[in-house]
């Protein structure tokens, strides 16, 4: 049987071992959530203070210019593009992931007129399917939204597909989509792609122009670590910028937003795709959230993640399997993200068990039982005590306790 000194010799050669120091994680908890809300970076508060009281408090207006606010969006985007395999004044940080999805949904299907099919997969993360049935009624033009099986995408995209749209990463079984081959296909017939990478971006090597990716959205605050409700990005390479007209068209994405013009003339580049005021404090904290990723080569993100989902995986198949806990992500590492889901018809009540054990993940309906790796703060002794936890609670049946039952509002 595998013991714990294995998981802490493999901490001991980890290259970024390191980079936990930048998070403050609470004591005696195992947080294995990163995939729905990042941990707390150390900077945050103090940066995030610097900013409400010297540059807010004191400076105040003048701090569009004297602290460049105005250029936030823009700046963050840049440190994003790096850690998605973008190039700089390819993205920009701004509102949510939803609205940026709208935003080039909208624009993307007018630049494929004719073409009535958005395709997506029934994995996607119900919230991107919604944009696209708000998108295709605002439109009018008799658009329609396929949803068809992950692993049939490819083979049913089309001439009449407009836009493929897909997320890398499955937010419930953590199946990863194959970009390169996906986005090669929808080319090949014409029809153009937005990746939705909220559960790729900071977790993984993503590289999108590697891939020949058109555009793409993600949020800031799972693996970017830039707090509740921070600022998402999306991405427009930058062949497509010029051609795609924002339906959104707010001032913060013209040319010259405070020559005041009565008419909209977008600007040129990814931030014509900004539409109002940025808001600073929670670019701020995101911007704060990013150095912990200075320095850091993705490709070693995404070796950590694989070798933390490995060795969840092998001790769950070790000391859960018999417990009737079953693996659901895929194994093979081209198709996996950085989580691993388990399937038990007691999912809810197991992972309410194991938070009041001090184990964060967290459950999908309707069976899941979802564990999510940072590299950049998740050990190999974390994913050995988790398992631990996890098999106690199994053998001793704790989680038939009713108080695990409970449905919370928000899971
Ligand atoms: C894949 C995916 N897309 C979109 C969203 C929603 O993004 P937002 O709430 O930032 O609009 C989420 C999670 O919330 C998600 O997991
Ligand atoms: N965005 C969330 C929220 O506002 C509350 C609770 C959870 C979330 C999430 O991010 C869920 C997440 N997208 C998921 O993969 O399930």
């Amino acid at each position: 049987m595998m013991d714990l000194n294995r998981a802490l010799e493999m901490d001991r050669s980890d290259p970024l071992a390191g980079t936990r120091a930048a998070f403050a994680l609470p004591e005696g908890v195992i947080y294995l959530d990163g995939n729905s809300l990042g941990a707390l970076p150390c900077n945050a508060a103090a940066r995030v203070a610097e900013v409400i009281s010297r540059q807010w408090g004191h400076d105040l207006i003048q701090s569009w210019n004297r602290h460049d606010w105005i250029s936030m969006p823009a700046r963050v985007g840049d440190r994003i593009a790096r850690l998605i395999g973008a190039d700089a004044g390819e993205v920009v940080a701004a509102d949510s992931t939803s609205v940026n999805l709208m935003k080039l949904l909208s624009a993307a299907l007018k630049l494929r007129p004719g073409r009535r099919t958005i395709l997506s997969d029934n994995g996607n993360f119900p919230n991107d399917l919604y944009i696209a049935q708000g998108v295709s009624a605002l439109l009018g033009e008799g658009h329609v939204l396929r949803i068809v099986d992950p692993d049939k995408v490819g083979d049913e995209i089309d001439g009449d597909t407009a836009i493929l749209m897909l997320t890398e990463v499955d937010y419930r079984s953590g199946r990863r989509h194959d970009m390169r081959a996906l986005t090669s296909r929808a080319h090949a017939a014409g029809a153009l792609v937005i990746w939705d990478l909220c559960h790729s971006a900071g977790a993984m090597d993503v590289d999108l122009n590697a891939a020949g990716a058109d555009m793409a959205v993600g949020c800031g605050y799972k693996y970017l670590n830039g707090g509740p409700g921070a600022p998402a990005f999306m991405f427009v390479a930058r062949r497509l910028q010029g051609d795609l007209k924002p339906a959104l068209s707010g001032w913060m994405g013209h040319d010259r937003p405070f020559d005041f013009d009565l008419d909209y003339r977008p600007a040129t580049g990814v931030v014509r795709n900004l539409a109002g005021t940025p808001p600073i404090i929670g670019l701020t904290a995101l911007d704060a959230a990013l150095d912990a990723f200075d320095g850091v080569d993705m490709r070693d993100v995404r070796r950590k993640s694989l070798a933390l989902g490995d060795l969840f995986i092998e001790l769950a198949r070790e000391r859960l399997a018999r417990h009737g806990l079953e693996i659901v992500t895929p194994e093979a590492h081209p198709t996996r993200g950085s989580q691993v889901s388990l399937r038990h018809p007691e999912a809810y009540a197991i992972v309410q068990a194991l938070i009041a054990e001090g184990v964060v993940g967290d459950f999908r309906m309707p069976d899941i039982a979802r564990f999510g790796f940072a590299p950049l703060y998740t050990s190999f002794a974390d994913i050995w005590h988790a398992i631990d936890r996890l098999e106690a609670i199994m053998a001793a049946g704790s989680f038939r306790e009713a108080r695990f039952r409970k449905r919370l509002a928000v899971t």
